[in-house]
Formats: C-alpha cells, sequence, structure tokens
C-alpha cells in the first residue's frame, strides 16, 4: 500500500473513530449499547464504526487493513520448518496435506507444552475458589476405578484426588443458584441433580422418578452462552468481520464468547455459576497432547493424526491473529486483554510479586481452555432456531438481565450454543443406553424455544441422563468414525464391539506398504520364500518410481484405505466405502500393473493396461463387489534381481487390511503396557526419545487419551476383523 493511501487510510479511520467515540461514549454501558443497537440505524453505524476501529487498530499494529486474512497456511507447520521449496505461499497453499506424517511431527516440535495449567486457569477463573470445581471428575468422592471398554478387556486403575467436603459444598450451592437462575428465565431442571456415575463420571441424574414421554428438563436457548446471545452481541459484527472469509470460523465463536465472559465479566457474568462449574481439565483431546509417545501412538491413527494437526493449526491461527483482536474491539476487552497480557493482574508490579517475576501471558491458556470447553459441550443450532428462541425479552423476577440476541452474523449458518445444566448430561447412543432425547420446544413464554431433554423410557431416581450426542445430525450425514470423537469430545463412546455403523478406521497406503503387503502374499503362498524383506525392498523402490511417473498423470503418491461397515445412504443408496475401494484398487492397479513390464517403459493409456475379463479392474466393480472373477490370477514376473507371481490388487488390499490388523493390536499391547505403571505424574519431555518416553512406561501419558486411544484402536480392530471377513467371503465365493 502507498504512504499516501495508508495515511489517507489513518485520517479516515482515526475521523471515524473519533465521531464514533464522541457519539457513542455516552451510551457505552451494555444497557443503551443494546437500545443503541435495537435501532435500524445505529446497529449499522455501531457494527460499520466498529469494524473501522479494528481496522485502525489493527494499523496502529503495523498490519494492513486490507492485508488478506489469515489462513490455515500462515500456520502450515512446514513454513516454519526444514522444507525450503515450500516456503513461498503459492508452494505453501498447493503443498499443504495435513496427512502427511511431517505435518503432525513438526506441529509436535512447535507446540508449547503443556497449554495451560491448573494454576493458570486458578487466576482466570479466581473468583471460583477452590481449583477443582469444575473437574469432570468426583463432583463427590468418586471410585477410583475406571473400568472401560470390555472388548479392550482392561481395567485401569487411577489415582484420583478426591474432592473436599468444601468443594463439594460449593458446587452444589453453585449448581442451585444456577438452577434457580434457568427457571426465573422460563426454564425447568427442577427434576435433575448433579451426580457421579459408576466410573467416576460427572453427569446429570434424576431426582425422582420420571416417566416415558415426560420433559426432564427444559432450557431456554436465550440463556445458552453464544455468539448470538452474549452480552457484546451487538458488536460482535465489526470485531469479527475479518473471520467471515476464513475456513470453519464460525466452530471457534463460541470459545471467543467464553473467553469473553471469563476475561470481561468474570464474577460478573450472568453466566458465573456455570463458568465455575465447567471441567478444567481436557487432557483426552488430541488436539492438546503433546507428548512424543502419544504422538508415535497417534502416527498409526492418521486419520487422527491429520484431524488433530489440522485442528491445532486452526487453533493457533484464531488465537493468535483472531480472536485476540476480536475480543479487544469488544467492549471492555481491551483492557481485559491487557489484564491477561501482565498474567491476570491489574498492574505490573501486582504481576511480578503474585507471580515471581511477570506471570505468562494469560491468553492463549484462556484460549486454549475455552476452545476445550466449548467444543466438548456446545450443541449446534441453526441460526434461525437461535433467532426464534432468544427472541423473548422480559425476565420473570426481575433475575440477572441477559442481553438478548441482538445481532445475528450474516456469515453464520449455524451456531454452537452451551446451554447450562443441560450440557451436564452425558453421552449414549440411541439404542444403546440413552434414556432422554434431545429436542428443541417451545419455552414457558411460548415466544422462544427452550432446549429439552424427554424421557424415552421410564427412569428411576438416581439414574444418569444419557442422550445421543449426534443421534440425527449423524443420520443425515452417515456414520461418523470413532476417531472423530476422541477429536471432537476426548472420550470415546463404548460401543461394546456391536455397533459396526460407528467402527471405522482410516489408513494410509504408501508404496513400502504394497511392497511389504506383496511380499507377504509371495512368501505365505509359495513358503519356499525366506527373503520377504528382500523382495520387499526391491519392489519398493519400483513401486515408488511408477506411483511418481503416475503422479505426473494426477494419482496421488499415497492411497488412504478407508474401513468401515457397508451402510446404505439414505438419500442415494450407495455404499460409500465400496466407492472408496475401487478407487483404492484403481490406484493399487497402477502400481503394481506397471512393474509387471520388465523394461519399465513408460505407462500406456489406461485402455491399454486394463486386463481384460478383470472385474476388479472394471468400473462396474462396485456393483460386482470386491473380489471380482480375477482372484487367483496371476501374472509370472522376471525381474533381473527376483522373481515371483504378481498377484491380483485385491489379494494385495487383503494383505494389507490383515497387516494393519496386526498393526493395531501391536498398538493396543503398547498402550496396555502404558496402563501397567501407577504413577502417572512423571512429567512429559518433549524432544525426548519415544524409546525413552517408553521406557518411562508411559506413565505420562493422560487417562482421557488412554482410554481415547486404546478404544479407537479396539474399534480399529473391529472394523478390520469385519473388513478381512467379508473380504474373505467375497474371494472364496
Ligand atoms: C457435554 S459434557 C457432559 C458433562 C461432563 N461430564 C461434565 O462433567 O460437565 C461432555 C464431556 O463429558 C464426558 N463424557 C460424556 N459422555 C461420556 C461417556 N459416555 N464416556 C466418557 N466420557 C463422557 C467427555 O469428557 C465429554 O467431553
Amino acid at each position: 500500500m502507498s504512504t499516501f493511501v495508508r495515511l489517507g487510510l489513518v485520517v479516515f479511520s482515526a475521523g471515524v473513530a473519533a465521531l464514533v467515540v464522541a457519539l457513542v461514549m455516552p451510551y457505552t454501558d451494555p444497557e443503551s449499547l443494546a437500545t443503541l443497537a435495537k435501532h435500524p440505524i445505529g446497529a449499522r453505524v455501531l457494527n460499520l464504526s466498529t469494524s473501522a476501529v479494528h481496522s485502525f487498530a489493527r494499523l496502529l499494529e503495523g498490519v494492513s487493513p486490507s492485508a488478506s486474512v489469515p489462513s490455515l497456511h500462515h500456520y502450515h507447520p512446514l513454513s516454519a520448518n526444514v522444507s525450503k521449496a515450500v516456503q513461498t505461499a503459492t508452494a505453501r497453499g498447493s503443498d499443504l496435506d495435513w496427512a502427511d506424517q511431517r505435518v503432525w511431527q513438526l506441529q509436535q516440535n512447535q507446540v508449547l507444552s503443556p497449554f495451560y495449567t491448573e494454576d493458570e486457569l486458578s487466576k482466570l477463573l479466581h473468583w471460583c475458589g477452590g481449583s477443582s470445581n469444575g473437574s469432570n471428575k468426583h463432583v463427590t468422592g468418586s471410585p477410583a476405578v475406571i473400568n472401560f471398554d470390555s472388548d479392550v478387556g482392561n481395567t485401569i486403575t487411577m489415582t484420583e484426588r478426591k474432592a473436599s467436603e468444601g468443594e463439594n459444598i460449593a458446587v452444589k450451592a453453585r449448581f442451585a443458584r444456577l438452577a434457580h437462575w434457568v427457571a426465573a428465565t422460563g426454564g425447568d431442571v427442577s427434576k435433575v441433580q448433579l451426580g457421579v456415575d459408576g466410573d467416576g463420571l460427572r453427569g446429570l441424574h434424576a431426582n425422582g422418578s420420571i416417566e416415558a414421554g415426560e420433559v426432564v428438563l427444559a432450557v431456554p436457548l436465550k440463556v445458552g452462552l453464544s455468539a448470538a446471545t452474549f452480552r457484546a452481541a451487538q458488536v460482535l459484527a465489526g470485531s469479527t468481520s475479518a473471520w467471515r472469509s476464513v475456513e470453519d470460523a464460525d466452530m471457534f465463536l463460541d470459545a471467543l464468547v467464553l473467553s469473553y465472559e471469563v476475561a470481561v465479566h468474570g464474577d460478573r457474568s450472568p453466566w458465573a455459576d456455570y463458568l465455575c462449574l465447567l471441567p478444567r481439565s481436557y487432557d483426552g483431546l488430541p488436539v492438546h497432547i503433546s507428548d512424543p509417545w502419544v504422538a508415535s501412538l497417534l502416527s498409526e491413527l492418521p486419520a487422527l493424526r491429520r484431524l488433530a494437526a489440522k485442528r491445532r493449526a486452526q487453533l493457533a491461527l484464531f488465537g493468535n491473529d483472531l480472536a485476540r483482536p476480536a475480543l479487544m474491539a469488544l467492549p471492555g476487552g481491551r483492557s481485559a486483554i491487557l489484564r491477561l497480557t501482565r498474567g491476570g493482574s491489574d498492574s505490573a508490579a501486582a504481576s511480578s510479586s503474585a507471580s515471581g517475576g511477570g506471570g505468562r501471558d494469560l491468553w492463549l491458556p484462556l484460549w486454549h481452555w475455552a476452545y476445550a470447553a466449548a467444543k466438548t459441550r456446545s450443541v449446534m443450532l441453526a441460526a434461525e432456531d437461535v433467532r426464534h428462541g432468544g427472541s423473548d425479552g422480559a425476565l420473570p423476577g426481575g433475575q440477572r438481565p441477559l442481553r438478548l440476541p441482538l445481532s445475528m452474523l450474516d456469515w453464520v449458518q449455524e451456531y454452537g450454543m452451551m446451554l447450562p445444566i443441560l450440557d451436564m448430561a452425558n453421552h449414549a447412543f440411541d439404542g444403546r443406553g440413552a434414556n432422554v432425547a434431545y429436542q428443541l420446544l417451545p419455552d414457558a413464554s411460548g415466544t422462544g424455544l427452550a432446549a429439552a431433554l424427554v424421557a424415552l423410557q421410564p427412569i428411576s431416581p438416581g439414574q444418569p441422563l444419557l442422550f445421543d450426542y449426534v443421534g440425527s445430525a449423524e443420520l443425515e450425514e452417515g456414520p461418523a468414525c470413532l476417531d472423530r470423537w476422541l477429536l471432537e469430545y476426548g472420550f470415546v463412546p463404548n460401543t461394546a464391539g456391536s455397533d459396526p455403523a460407528r467402527d471405522c478406521d482410516t489408513f494410509e497406503v504408501t508404496a513400502p506398504d504394497i511392497a511389504r503387503a506383496v511380499a507377504r502374499i509371495v512368501t505365505t503362498e509359495h513358503s519356499t520364500e525366506t527373503a520377504a524383506p528382500a523382495i520387499a525392498s526391491a519392489l519398493e523402490s519400483q513401486i515408488k518410481e511408477r506411483l511418481s511417473y503416475r503422479g505426473k498423470d494426477g494419482l496421488p503418491a499415497r492411497f488412504e484405505i478407508h474401513v468401515r461397515q457397508p451402510y446404505e445412504d439414505h438419500q442415494s443408496g450407495t455404499q460409500d466405502h465400496v466407492a472408496q475401494r475401487w478407487a483404492v484398487l484403481q490406484w493399487l492397479k497402477a502400481a503394481l500393473w506397471d512393474t509387471a513390464h520388465e523394461d519399465g517403459r513408460a505407462p500406456e493409456p489406461a485402455s491399454e493396461y486394463e486386463r481384460p475379463g478383470n472385474s476388479a479392474m472394471d468400473p462396474s466393480y462396485g456393483d460386482k463387489g470386491v473380489g471380482g472373477d480375477d482372484h487367483g490370477k496371476r501374472q509370472h514376473v522376471e525381474r533381473t534381481d527376483f522373481s515371483f507371481d504378481l498377484v491380483s490388487p485385491q489379494s494385495v488390499l487383503y494383505a494389507l487390511l490383515q497387516g494393519r490388523w496386526e498393526q493395531l493390536g501391536d498398538l493396543k499391547h503398547r498402550v496396555g503396557q502404558g496402563a501397567n505403571g501407577a504413577a502417572y505424574a512423571v512429567p512429559v519431555e518433549v524432544g525426548k526419545d519415544v524409546g525413552a518416553c517408553e521406557a518411562a512406561n508411559g506413565a505420562f501419558m493422560s487417562e482421557g487419551l488412554r482410554r481415547g486411544l486404546l478404544a479407537v484402536a479396539a474399534a480399529g480392530r473391529r472394523a478390520l476383523r469385519r473388513a478381512l471377513d467379508q473380504e474373505s467371503k467375497r474371494q472364496h465365493a
């Protein structure tokens, strides 16, 4: 930008800012702002002016307002490291590959660990008192034994700190106040109480007997914490104007408003009691884990690794470049951020005495915690529902007034909303333990909506209330894989090996994998062969060569196999796993078929290397199923260095699946070994090598993540076992 334009912008922004300050200053208490924002012109001026002030602030910070909004590519870990080739913006764009092992590895190296400490959270939530008020577990003294996943057959003994009597009383008092507040807004939570189940998990329990069909609780949407209902909603549009063009931006709005309530309003927030009851620890979320041993486990779960690496980069992008300035541009946000920068104290002097020489900037700890809290407990609501749910302004009983939704963000279609008390109910699948169902109903006033849990069956006093977190959403989008649960919620539901629709696993196939699979087939079928490793390495280099050549024709250098049970897409009736397998076989064909040509000549046009009579190579393969009619057909291959019968791609696929199954068995074994150690407190040393960490008996791995990974591995094995059986039946049909 030229100096002239820049200067013009500064003068213009300063002018607008001065005008706005002069106009708005007398009205800056939240009540008046709300009134102003209700006026059609007032709202426009407010949004426009916040955008201008925001741009001006960015300019003062040295960021050009016309600069393109930050993108994920800024956080592509490869850009900060080794490869010069990917350092230019364009190269970064095209090279971004979250499935790449190096992406995860570099994320590991760059990560600040831990993301937040218990001590930092205590400072952030200092008005709440004791630090364990909001633990996910043990509201009252909880059992120390956690039993999980009968399929894995492991019982893990945990050493948990029991909540003190004082803490329990404080938690109960906060819950009672929260319930009173929800009731005063027209909700009803009188039939539920906070409790702990047999596994030590905090959740909602029935107060008395409940009949099937009864509404167990109702929480009006207007008390939900979301971008549409929080106190500064009317200026949010301006402060988040840069978000609209950033991928997945709406996912972080609820984390922003939660951060805002904690940092700006604290104990004056209508949600103060709710904030204090939120769990403080989210160690099961892969996005938060940072030790090398866990990284090595995730390296064998590429789908999860990819999702976690990408999510971590998104968190960094939003935390640094978008959420922090957005919060600063909200009323009271600037001083809140200043306080956070000083480690949570009001003055630098207080900060240095409190933290012994200057506290760490608490913004990122707050951001990470808020993200984890929001992600694991928000429900998603269509913008239209939020609009209808919050339109009623009157609060009965003169309870803490709420500023109701004043501006909906035009780029947001779905809002994440945290619903006090309702979000304390745990998950079970419909038909597999869920005894209540989530529904939106008219609220008591009849003018808005309430989120409700409705009894699916008679419920006895003290029984935990469980609902299906994904239920209907999943029906629309197809079954979600279990590793997604770990990513989003930090735990994996126990399907006890009997819910095939949700068991799935993704793994990538590379040239070495194919080579090993072929070597495996050759050695098992000929049993005279003892040189499998030699065959594998010779074949590997040939396959790599062929695939890199084919890459120029648009074939990827590696491929992911997605394993899941067949299921009917209720709209198109297709079975997408079949389509995926077909794509994998096509790719395998490209890798293997060329190796059959002794002269290694350049690839022929596609039609020339279709083998006649090979249904597995036929695009209509999906209709005929895996196996085709060429099973067993082999093409004799002579190479200078070895000789073997080239097996069919589907046999290779079968061998790949089998190899994967064994790999997951090994993973389970290793995680299981970690469980033997009792000392969970061994600190993680980032950079310590995996072997050394294993020698420390994996004692540092967080309990939540251990449970999640074990369950993912077990589910993956179940999915693979079924896939193998299925393949086997088809091959022998
Ligand atoms: C919406 S909150 C439910 C209430 C939460 N337990 C609490 O104490 O506030 C969701 C979180 O509860 C835990 N959770 C819910 N259902 C679970 C289940 N079936 N097994 C294990 N953890 C579960 C997970 O930590 C999840 O991220």
